[in-house]
């Protein structure tokens, strides 16, 4: 089958926007009828330099590519869907691993990059491109063997683009298909981190001798994602939700989860952070890759999810802090996250150092 959509003209401007000459109206969604957060969610693809970033992530890159191609037994003559092109890179692995054909879509006008990459490298009569939002594309085969999606967000599952994932697994999956990824699960601990929030946050009391502290609600409330020295963990880590992409629904993605965490030091603990870890079907376990966005692994462009306290914890090793998470996309734009984190600990001593609280945080 050949390439469903002709050259599409593409021209990338001197911001760096990849901007469509004359194939807009070839989009399946039209998007200026879609709701703001979703125009300003797939306008922010368009640029190149998100994709360079994602494709400079050794990590994430080379876990899709050696997930696939030390699994070619699993792709040889299948359909695949790929669901978020972006450039095409994960599509373009699934042809170098024997795939009979791959149908990719994107809405974001990256497509028309895609589009040029894959016939520059010789496979545009393997890969059926098309743009749209997947929820709205008609697909030029009723099933698929596999589906591979690169989704994740920071605190995997900012974006919410998993929902989209799963749409896609509810229409066109064969039963007994195989998604890659289809596992991950998020993970919580507690951390030092005194001269960064005193960076971060303490700031704003005195800035220039005037005080800035209305900032300070704004600046607690949302996470920082930043990278996290391993030695800043003072806690065991918890396990807050396991995802079988299989079989979980777009509901159970709201979620809400008790952790415990281990003090393993006498010390403070500032702040939670949060990160993933993600699996992909494999043929035996020798071919199964995995890859983690933990302060303990290599650097992601994930990195770590950081929530601050409004209290200090002070613990000694073995002591245990009780909490809970939930997450769910907000009302207003479902991209975003609402978190309420709530912690109860209580010191193994004469209580004078216990203390429990809740923060109510956004990931905007
Ligand atoms: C994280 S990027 C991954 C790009 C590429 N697969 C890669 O691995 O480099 C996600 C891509 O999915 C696209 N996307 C997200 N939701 C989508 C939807 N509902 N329909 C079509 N494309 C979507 C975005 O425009 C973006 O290009």
């Amino acid at each position: 089958m050949s390439c469903v959509q002709e050259d599409s003209k593409m021209v990338t401007g001197s911001d760096g926007l990849a901007t469509e000459k004359s194939d807009v109206e070839s989009s399946a969604t039209e998007k200026s009828a879609l709701p703001f957060y979703d125009q300003h969610y797939f306008s922010s693809y368009d640029h190149f330099g998100i994709h360079e970033e994602m494709l400079k992530d050794q990590v994430r890159t080379l876990s899709y590519k050696n997930a696939i191609l030390k699994n070619k037994n699993l792709f040889k003559d299948k359909i695949v869907l790929d669901v978020g092109c972006g450039t095409g890179i994960l599509s373009m692995f699934a042809v170098r691993a024997g795939a009979k054909h791959v149908i990719a879509v994107d809405m974001s006008n990256i497509i028309g990059m895609a589009r040029k990459i894959v016939d520059l490298n010789g496979l545009g009569d393997k890969i059926t491109l098309l743009q749209g939002k997947l929820e709205d594309v008609e697909l030029p085969f009723p099933e698929v063997d596999i589906i591979i999606s690169e989704w994740m967000g920071y605190f995997l599952l900012y974006e919410s683009m998993l929902d989209t994932v799963l749409i896609a697994r509810d229409r066109y999956l064969k039963k007994g298909g195989l998604i890659f990824p289809d596992k991950a699960s998020i993970h919580i601990a507690g951390i030092e981190d005194s001269n960064y929030k005193e960076e971060k946050i303490h700031y704003w009391e005195n800035v220039y001798g005037f005080d800035y502290s209305p900032f300070i609600d704004i600046a607690m409330a949302e996470p920082l994602v930043d990278t996290v020295e391993n030695n800043s963990i003072v806690t065991t880590s918890s396990k807050l939700i396991d995802l079988d992409l299989n079989t979980v629904t777009i509901k159970e993605l709201a979620f809400y989860n008790d952790f415990k965490l281990v003090a393993t030091r006498d010390d403070s603990v500032h702040a939670f952070i949060a990160w993933f870890n993600i699996e992909f079907p494999a043929e035996d376990n020798a071919s199964k890759i995995v890859f983690s966005t933990g302060p303990q692994a290599h650097y992601t462009h994930w990195k770590q999810t950081v929530f601050y306290m409004d209290q200090v914890l002070d613990v000694k090793r073995d002591e245990v802090i009780h909490g809970s998470l939930a997450s769910r996309p907000n009302t207003k734009n479902p991209r975003e996250l609402d978190v309420e984190i709530k912690w109860n600990f209580k010191d193994a001593f004469d209580g004078s150092r216990s203390q429990a609280g809740k923060y109510d945080y956004f990931m905007r």
